[in-house]
This record gives structure tokens, C-alpha cells and sequence, in this order.
């Protein structure tokens, strides 16, 4: 392995897509409402609904209306961030009541184990808040991933589609970037880490190759 870290996506590359659209955003849909108004005077989730204000440009949006703003984002999968620390927040009572479990493809866990069983370090970079990722990967399929990662990175560091996030990842990794390998389904994604010169994989699960990247079916065929 000629990697000294691997950074993967989750949605579309170590998890089902429909795990996401068909079981994590509907849950969030059905109990964020309830959420933001019981909780709205917990300090984590103000903080949040002070950023919706900010994005929706209304500093007087009321809990309805922000519930409202949330749905409206859920529907769109925008990847904002107080609605992703908001989901994150709520899937929490989700994973721990046992109402589901995070999808993680069985190739994705066997190579991850090979991976870190090798020493190469595991960072997951996803839209999802770092907490909603910890947990997707702390109540998986398969037990208890998260001993195999050494970092997560979310909206936080920048969008995914931006070549910066790639070069703070950088940053924060310590690494140049050809000991660097970033995996994820999204071309758009793939192609802002590629310009910086970080090695890429496009797994193609459930969408069509658009070539341009080296693909891979799934993480066998990812690397040894
Ligand atoms: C961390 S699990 C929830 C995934 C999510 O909210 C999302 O928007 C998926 O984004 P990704 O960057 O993993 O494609
Ligand atoms: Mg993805």
C-alpha cells in the first residue's frame, strides 16, 4: 500500500445511498420539528438555530419557521450546516433507541480493517456532521467501527466540492499529497481533491462511471 492515508466519503461510497434518502433524512424529517422546539434552549442546538437565521437572512425566524427552513433543506439535501449538526443531533436518539442501524457495505469493513491492519491511517470526510458520521460508524452493521478512524472531517473544513477543504485536509493531515488517497462516489468531488494532486478512486455502487477517475466496484478493487 503506497498510502500513508485513505479519506473516504460515506454516502454512495462506504454506505448505501438509500440508507441515507430512505432512512436517515426521513427519520430527521419526522422528528427535527419536535427536536428544535423541546430543545431549543439547549446551548448545542440555539447555537444552530442562530445559524439557520443567518442563512435564511432572518433574525427573527421563529421556531416554526425554521422548522419549516429545515424541511425545505431535507427535501433539497442541501448540505448546510446547522441542519447537518441539527440531523446529527437527532440520529443520535435514533441509533441509540435501535430504530436503525448505519449501513456500512461489507467490502467497506473488511478493507478498512485491512487498511488499519496495515497501518494506514482513516479519515472520512462527509457532509454529515462529524458527530452523525461517529455515529453511523459507532452503531453499524458490523459493531463498532470507529477504532479504525483517526479523523473526521465535515462541512466545517469547507464543502466538498471546494479545493480548499482538500488543501486544509492537507493541512490537517501533515501529509503531501500523493500519500494521500480520497474515495468517493461524486466526480465533483473527486476532481477538487484530484487538483491538488491527491490520488483519487471513484467507487461506482449505484451510479455510472464518468471515467474521468480511476473506479473502482468496491473497496476490493480500491487498493491491496
Ligand atoms: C454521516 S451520515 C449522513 C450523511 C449525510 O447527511 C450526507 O449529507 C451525506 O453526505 P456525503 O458527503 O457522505 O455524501
Ligand atoms: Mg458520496
Amino acid at each position: 500500500m503506497k498510502y500513508s492515508a485513505i479519506v473516504t466519503d460515506i454516502e454512495g461510497t462506504t454506505s448505501r445511498i438509500s440508507f441515507v434518502t430512505e432512512v436517515l433524512f426521513p427519520y430527521a424529517a419526522r422528528e427535527l420539528p419536535a427536536f428544535i422546539q423541546t430543545q431549543q434552549h439547549n446551548p448545542d442546538v440555539a447555537a444552530q438555530l442562530q445559524a439557520c437565521r443567518t442563512l435564511m437572512q432572518q433574525s427573527d425566524a421563529s421556531i416554526e419557521q425554521i422548522s419549516h427552513q429545515l424541511l425545505q433543506w431535507i427535501a433539497a439535501d442541501e448540505k448546510v450546516t446547522p441542519l447537518k449538526a441539527l440531523q446529527g443531533m437527532v440520529w443520535q436518539h435514533g441509533y441509540q433507541t435501535g430504530a436503525f442501524t448505519g449501513h456500512v457495505y461489507d467490502d467497506a469493513v473488511r478493507q478498512l480493517q485491512h487498511w488499519h491492519s496495515k497501518g494506514v491511517k482513516l479519515y472520512v470526510y462527509s457532509s454529515g456532521s462529524v458527530q452523525a458520521q461517529q455515529l453511523l460508524f459507532q452503531y453499524s452493521d458490523a459493531g463498532d467501527l470507529t477504532p479504525l478512524f483517526s479523523g473526521y472531517f465535515d462541512t466545517r473544513i469547507g464543502a466538498k466540492r471546494d479545493i480548499s477543504s482538500y488543501a486544509a485536509i492537507l493541512q490537517k493531515l501533515q501529509l503531501p499529497p500523493k500519500q494521500v488517497l480520497f474515495l468517493s462516489d461524486v466526480t465533483a468531488e473527486l476532481d477538487a481533491a484530484a487538483q491538488l494532486g491527491i490520488d483519487t478512486v471513484q467507487l461506482i455502487r449505484e451510479r455510472q462511471p464518468a471515467a474521468k477517475h480511476k473506479t473502482a466496484a468496491d473497496f476490493y478493487q480500491v487498493a491491496e
